[in-house]
């Protein structure tokens, strides 16, 4: 099969690469013109196309005999600054509506896009009293004073995380996460209008070899890493037993393998997302001493009660819909792909 992949040379896209040729797909790829604070060096790589995402009239030639079009450009991370805003807008939500519009016009109706746990908000949670709750977000408050969890809106009382499934209610709080949200919205209305076909997949949190290292837009496994390599304790935020969903990269390339080949049967005008997690949740805290143990560091983990505001408390994904729709199984425990993480390779 033909596949144009763009964020072809970054993290998660080299991975999925990887995986396509294994599999025998002939890639098309493409890095997507993002200017931002680590941007992709693919000077020297003339396998890789480069061009601006948001340019139209780049699209034509490289979509010739394209059949699924896999796009994980973007510009990620949370959103650092207000300043950030017009960066997002541009280079997720106006460069996949230029895509979308392209891929139309060639006559390519298959995409794949890579979303993220973000769209959600906070997790899901419940009141033992009050059943299912979604609370808003933590006032600065009560963070200054040390209180990280979520209480419930009716009683105030404690409430307990469960998993996410794909259904729950979207409720994107970040420049990062609305634009992740807009693209999902544009393939929607993509596949309605246009007959096409479009699987979103929502990553938790990625880590792997590659990553991205420490900067403000870096996930924070590659963070306690880089602060070890310093000779400083890795810092955990909060208290520590905020709960995520730690994902191997290897993990999401063979997810978006398996979507690249179900999207192309699947029926036309249809959007479907998915979460690609390892369902195995893991404390931050846990985070930190798994990569500090795979170092081999006698650095302990510092629990500093710092907070960044924006911040969600839980975030954990139902791995249930991937698994039973798409076949898909996370196959790295976070367990033990974390501490193998701690000496591979980043990015500069
Ligand atoms: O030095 C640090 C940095 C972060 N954290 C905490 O670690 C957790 C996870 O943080 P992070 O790795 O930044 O991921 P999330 O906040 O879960 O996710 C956001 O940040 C990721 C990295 O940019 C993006 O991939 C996600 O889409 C975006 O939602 C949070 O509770 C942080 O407070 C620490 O304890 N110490």
């Amino acid at each position: 099969m033909k596949v144009l992949l763009t964020g072809a040379a970054g993290f998660i896209g080299t991975a999925i690469w990887t995986e396509l040729v294994e599999r025998g797909h002939d890639v098309v790829a493409v890095d997507a013109y993002i200017p931002q604070a680590h941007p992709v060096d693919v000077a020297g790589r003339p396998d890789v196309h480069r061009l601006d995402v948001r340019r139209a009239g780049e699209w034509p030639e490289l979509l010739r005999g394209v059949e699924v079009v896999c796009h994980q450009a973007a510009m990620v991370g949370a959103g650092v600054t207000v300043a950030d805003l017009p960066a997002y807008a541009g280079h997720n939500d106006l460069g996949t509506a230029v895509l979308l519009a392209a891929m139309h016009a060639a006559g390519v109706g298959r995409i794949v896009l890579a979303s993220s746990m973000v769209v959600y908000g906070e997790g899901r949670y419940a009141c033992a009293a009050h059943g299912a709750q979604e609370p808003g977000p933590r006032s600065l408050a009560a963070l200054e004073a040390g209180d990280f969890d979520n209480h419930c809106p009716q009683c105030g009382g404690g409430l307990t995380w469960e998993t996410v499934p794909e259904r729950a209610r979207l409720d994107p709080r970040s420049s990062y996460a609305a634009s992740k949200l807009a693209q999902e919205h544009y393939a929607a209305a993509w596949a309605r209008q246009g007959q096409g076909s479009a699987i979103a997949l929502r990553y938790h949190n990625v880590y792997g070899p590659g990553m991205p290292r420490d900067t403000p837009y870096s996930g924070v496994a590659a963070m306690f890493r880089s602060s070890i390599e310093a000779g400083r304790a890795p810092e955990v935020f909060e208290d520590g037993a905020q709960m995520r969903d730690f994902v191997h990269v290897g993990d999401v390339a063979r997810a978006n393998a398996i979507a690249i080949e179900a999207v192309l049967h699947a029926p036309t005008q249809r959007f479907a997302a998915f979460n690609v997690c390892s369902g195995r949740p893991i404390s931050i805290g846990d985070v930190a001493r798994a990569v500090a143990a795979g170092t081999g560091s006698d650095l302990a983990p510092i629990v500093t009660g710092r907070y960044r505001i924006g911040d969600v408390r839980h975030i954990v994904a139902s791995p249930a819909l991937a698994r039973s729709e798409l076949g898909f199984v996370a196959e790295v425990d976070p367990l033990v792909g974390l501490p193998r993480f701690a000496t591979e390779p980043l990015r500069a």
